[in-house]
């Protein structure tokens, strides 16, 4: 509520229906650095400690603008998060507090122009230089360039670059060996004069469909030397004489390592965009009860949401919006848990449901957003009512973190390991154990909706209807397994997959459905 009052005191500060690109990531930076320096907060220091009131106080800034939330994102959740959960000690020490107060502004570039979600194919690299203690940061071609990257266009001057860490000479024949992907500190403008540094390039991505009070751009690396301290070395380090150590096992360990760290993105876009649709759906709603039109000859005119046909556009939503909130809620508790423990089960756990949530909630609200809009008619074509705005500055939510289809198929991947598992006699994750009692009850049981009554009362039973939902999964997880063993003997494993990809992403979204409705069914008897 603070964080409404401080923008509702500040017209200044006020995101006007109409402003050029320019103007808007100028206000955007403006609203960003009046939250950190003016009304005190310290979003980093929030992350780190509460995480939930962190990511309520994103959602809130999201409501001034969803620019400025996303703004605040990428310089908390992604810059920010990946110095403090990507690096050690020295890093933390020496960047925190100017990441907090906004003196150090800085970006993400893990995406290239070429690969956004594949991030193993990522081209960029830092090899090593013994002689001179530093990595050498290089792009070496244009499907390279790293593009998207937030705050990179005008304001940051530190990149997280993700690149191939090449170590000279490390190689069984004495080539040069590929450590795979590890994240660099790199400076990018002159920390007084706001410059471009030497041996870098930075172009616009230029105007957006939404979302302009971020300044996308693109960098491009040319032999750009930095310390070897640059290296956030968390999961993966190099001595000064070049031998590489690490924690972890295998290069997949590290990658999922690094990737696990960077969740908390994710879960904010999860969470903010139960957000949107909250705003989208309140809206509509309030308009609907208001809006009079037609009615019974001779009478008054009745409200619209008096129609069926428009409670059976809204009150869904209205149901989802509860649905959702409880299902981030929880969410949001796990990642926390996961932050404070570390528990290789639970980041595993947090991977896999942020993906399953960000991926249904983010494709539902988009599609909400438009619904909306048109159960306003025309008034909700005015950009004064924000649909516009809610339509367009969400719209990317569906890709940027992680592109839906491609995070559902981490869902699937993660229910046939545990299905796996099961058979193996391995023991299911927290979130999947229904999966336990289900495949072991279900699969032998007839269809719980033809073998049971049709009554009204029984169909709207709660743990019915959990029942027929999660029965649906566990009869998609043993038929999609059946199909993959088959087809992978003539396909093999790529192909198969490919081929029964729309039955796991069904499988996918059914399971994100039982555990949203699982949730929703304990909260409401709370
Ligand atoms: C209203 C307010 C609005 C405010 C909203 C603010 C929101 C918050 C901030 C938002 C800022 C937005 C700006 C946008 C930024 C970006 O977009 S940054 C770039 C994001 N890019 C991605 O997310 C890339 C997506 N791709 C991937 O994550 C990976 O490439 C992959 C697809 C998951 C990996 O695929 P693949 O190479 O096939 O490897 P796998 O075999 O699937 O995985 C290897 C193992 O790693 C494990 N793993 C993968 N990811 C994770 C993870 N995150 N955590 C934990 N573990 C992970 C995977 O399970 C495998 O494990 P094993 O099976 O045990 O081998
Ligand atoms: C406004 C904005 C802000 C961004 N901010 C940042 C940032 O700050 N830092 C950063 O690093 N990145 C950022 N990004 C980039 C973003 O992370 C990528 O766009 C995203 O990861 C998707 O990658 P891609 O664009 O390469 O799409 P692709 O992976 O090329 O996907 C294109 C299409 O192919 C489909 N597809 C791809 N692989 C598969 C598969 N295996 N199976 C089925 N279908 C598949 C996808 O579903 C999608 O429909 C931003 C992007 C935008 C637009």
């Amino acid at each position: 509520m603070r964080l409404f009052d401080f923008f509702r005191a500040r017209p200044d500060l006020q995101t006007p229906v109409e402003l050029t690109t320019a103007a808007h990531r100028e206000l955007c930076y403006r609203q960003l650095r009046a939250l950190v320096r003016e009304a005190g907060v310290r979003p980093l220091t929030l992350m780190a400690n509460d995480p939930a009131e962190y990511f309520a106080v994103m959602e809130a800034a999201g409501g001034a603008d969803i620019s400025l939330g996303v703004k605040l994102g990428v310089q908390y959740s992604l810059w920010g998060g990946s110095v403090i959960n990507l690096g050690t000690k020295k890093h933390r020490d020496k960047y925190f507090d100017a990441i907090d107060n906004l003196d150090y502004p800085g970006c993400f570039a893990m995406t290239e122009l070429h690969h956004g979600s594949n991030v193993q194919a990522l081209q960029t690299t830092a090899t090593f230089d013994p002689v001179t203690d530093e990595f050498i940061i290089n792009t070496p071609n244009d499907g390279a360039i790293k593009w998207w990257i937030g705050n990179a266009a005008v304001h940051g001057k530190f990149a997280t670059v993700f690149a191939r860490l090449i170590l000279p000479l490390q190689g069984k024949g004495g080539e040069p060996a590929d450590m795979g992907i590890h994240a660099f500190i790199v400076p990018i403008r002159d920390l007084e004069t706001h410059a471009v540094l030497p041996g870098i390039e930075i172009n616009d991505c230029g105007h957006k469909i939404g979302l302009n009070g971020v300044d996308n751009g693109a960098l491009r690396f040319c032999s750009v030397r930095i310390p070897r301290d640059n290296l956030l070395n968390r999961f993966g380090d190099v001595s000064r004489d070049g031998k590489y150590t690490s924690s972890l096992p295998t290069i997949n360990k590290r990658f999922a390592a690094t990737l696990g760290e960077l969740v908390g993105g994710r879960v904010g876009i999860a969470y903010c965009s139960v957000g949107v649709l909250k705003v989208a759906v309140t809206i509509a709603v309030r308009y609907a009860l208001l809006r009079h039109q037609f009615g019974p000859p001779k009478q008054p005119e009745i409200s619209v949401l008096d129609y069926q046909s428009h409670q059976n556009k809204l009150m869904p939503m209205l149901a989802s919006s509860y649905a959702f909130h409880f299902a981030t809620v929880m969410l949001v508790d796990k990642y926390s848990e996961m932050k404070k423990t570390n528990d290789e089960d639970l980041i595993a756990d947090v991977h896999v449901l942020s993906s399953g949530l960000k991926a249904y909630i983010t494709s539902y609200t988009a599609k909400s957003i438009s619904i909306c809009r048109e159960a306003c008619g025309g008034h909700g074509y005015a950009a004064v009512n924000r649909f516009g705005a809610l339509r367009n500055d969400h719209d990317i939510f569906q890709t940027f973190e992680g592109d839906n289809t491609v995070l559902l198929q981490q869902v699937a991947g993660d229910l046939l390991k545990q299905y796996q598992e099961k058979f193996k006699g391995g023991t299911l994750s927290v979130t999947w154990n229904y999966l336990r009692d289900s495949m072991g009850t279900y699969l032998s049981q007839p269809n719980p909706v033809t073998a049971r009554w049709e009554g009204e009362d029984h169909l709207r039973d709660p743990n019915f209807q959990l029942d027929a939902f999660r029965y649906r999964t566990s009869r998609l997880l043993h038929s999609v397994a059946a199909r993959l063993q088959k087809h992978s003997k003539t396909l093999g494993g790529f192909g198969a997959w490919n081929r029964c990809l729309n039955h796991l992403l069904t499988l996918a979204e059914s399971h994100i459905e039982s555990v949203i409705l699982a949730k929703f069914i304990e909260s409401v008897k709370r």
